[in-house]
């Protein structure tokens, strides 16, 4: 029997043990043992759950299910940063394998945990991190051990997906939507993440530390997120009859590189734009391989367990990689270069408005400007993402009065 401490119960604890439970007899007979979540730690006793389990599995003691000396993997599906950063930490020094979906600490602390994991020679894997149930980890990490991998995308988070389709085809307001997808289950515990970007960031941080073979950090990447969309941009980008995603993207060219997560305007038609509602879409070129494109449930109970399901078999089997690199290799981050077209849209008083479309015009920054009472939006020439920061901050313009998105089209 292999023995498993689960630490959480939500959303993705809740799928892990279902589909442990719908799946044991085909699982004992692929591995020729039986899979038993043993253990499971949760915050509140009192608390209605889902599924029926057995009063005895559940404590609110990590000690409980770290000291047991019957236990071989750890499963850390709880969420948040530093207690679940120590629990995966201590789990590895107490010779456990651990899997986790924790993109908040896999982001922050992903070379340090797989080298500790190296040294005990445990596993520590995360493919239900990046793209819920998607495989991309695993195939990424194959892949750039073939390949020099050029460009990583992908609409990375499925909360902001969610809300940017229902926004765009059923015209719901940003609030409703957002609600929604808290209802069922996409959205982190704080959805702050999910609609500034930062949950892609952080899948884009482990992608490109994978694939580019350097240690990408959190900050190496410019983040914009979704939070201030409104209605009018809506109606702008259906009138071009494109769509909108919440993009990560990632290019490396002789040892320079852009890391951006940026609303991204397309085409509908697209292969983009045709992804909708909570799913992703992950794509990476190899130098060999070509473009490799991954697609599916990127967020939600069953699909995510089911990544997490995979680590734990291929754990079992020994089926995982150990050696992947984690090099740093001291690209140079180019971010600064980067140049596109942008669609910007601002919300602002008269006298501060005549000054913003007097300055754009002289310095030509546009050649298509849409004025509907406080709102400007204009579509801007290819210029530098730090022109635009430029007009953001000379004109004092506050976080919530403006919407960027860049043009892909
Ligand atoms: N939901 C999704 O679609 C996806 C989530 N993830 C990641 O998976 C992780 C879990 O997400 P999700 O299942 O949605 O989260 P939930 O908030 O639904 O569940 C969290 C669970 O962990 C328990 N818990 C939280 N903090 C503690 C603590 N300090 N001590 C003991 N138990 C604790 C909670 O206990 P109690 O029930 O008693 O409150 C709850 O059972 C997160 O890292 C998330 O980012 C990754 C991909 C997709
Ligand atoms: N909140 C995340 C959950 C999965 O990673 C998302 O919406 O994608």
């Amino acid at each position: 029997m292999v023995n498993i401490g689960l630490l959480g119960l939500g959303t993705v604890g809740t799928g892990i043990v279902q589909i442990i439970e719908d799946r044991k007899n085909y699982l004992q007979k692929l591995i020729g043992t039986e899979i038993n979540i043993s253990k499971i730690l949760i915050r509140d006793m009192n608390k209605k759950r889902r599924i029926g389990i057995h009063e005895d599995k559940l404590t609110t003691d990590f000690s409980e299910i770290v000291g047991d000396q019957d236990i071989d993997i750890i499963i850390e599906v709880m969420g948040g940063l530093e207690e679940a950063y120590v629990y995966i930490r201590e789990a590895l020094n107490r010779g456990k394998h651990v899997v986790t979906a924790n993109k908040a600490v896999v982001a922050k602390h992903l070379e340090e945990l797989t080298f500790l994991a190296r040294e005990k020679n445990k596993a520590f894997l995360y493919e239900a991190s990046v793209g819920g149930g998607i495989p991309i980890i695993k195939q990424l990490k194959e892949q750039a051990n073939l390949n020099n991998i050029q460009e990583i995308k992908g609409i990375l988070n499925g909360t902001s997906n969610f809300l940017l389709t229902k926004m765009i085809e059923e015209d719901l307001d940003f609030k409703e939507a957002l609600k929604m997808s808290q209802k069922l289950g996409y959205a982190e515990a704080d959805p702050t993440d999910d609609i500034e970007g930062y949950d892609t960031r952080r899948k884009l941080r482990i992608l490109t530390t994978i694939g580019f073979k350097d240690r990408v950090k959190e900050e190496s990447i410019l983040c914009q997120g979704i939070s201030s969309i409104k209605t009018i941009d809506i109606q702008n980008i259906k009138s071009m009859d494109c769509t909108i995603k919440l993009l990560g993207t990632a290019t490396l060219k002789d040892n320079k590189y852009y890391a951006l997560v940026e609303p991204v305007i397309i085409k509908k038609n697209s292969y983009f734009g045709k992804v909708d509602y909570a799913t992703n879409l992950v794509s990476f070129v190899g130098n060999k391989v070509g473009e490799l494109r991954f697609y599916g449930e990127g967020a939600g109970s069953f699909p995510t367990a089911n990544a997490i399901l995979s680590d734990v078999i291929d754990i079992i089997l020994k089926n995982y990689h150990k050696n992947y690199s984690l090099e740093s290799n001291d690209l140079d981050n180019i971010n600064k270069l980067f140049q596109g077209r942008y669609y910007i849209r601002t919300t602002l008083e008269n006298d501060t408005k005549d000054k913003m479309i007097r300055y754009i015009n002289e310095k030509e920054i546009t050649d298509k400007l849409i004025t509907k009472e406080k709102d400007v939006a204009f579509i801007t020439k290819k210029i530098l993402k730090k022109e635009i920061e430029n007009i953001i901050s000379k004109f004092n313009i506050r976080t919530e009065n403006y919407f960027i998105g860049r043009l892909e089209v």
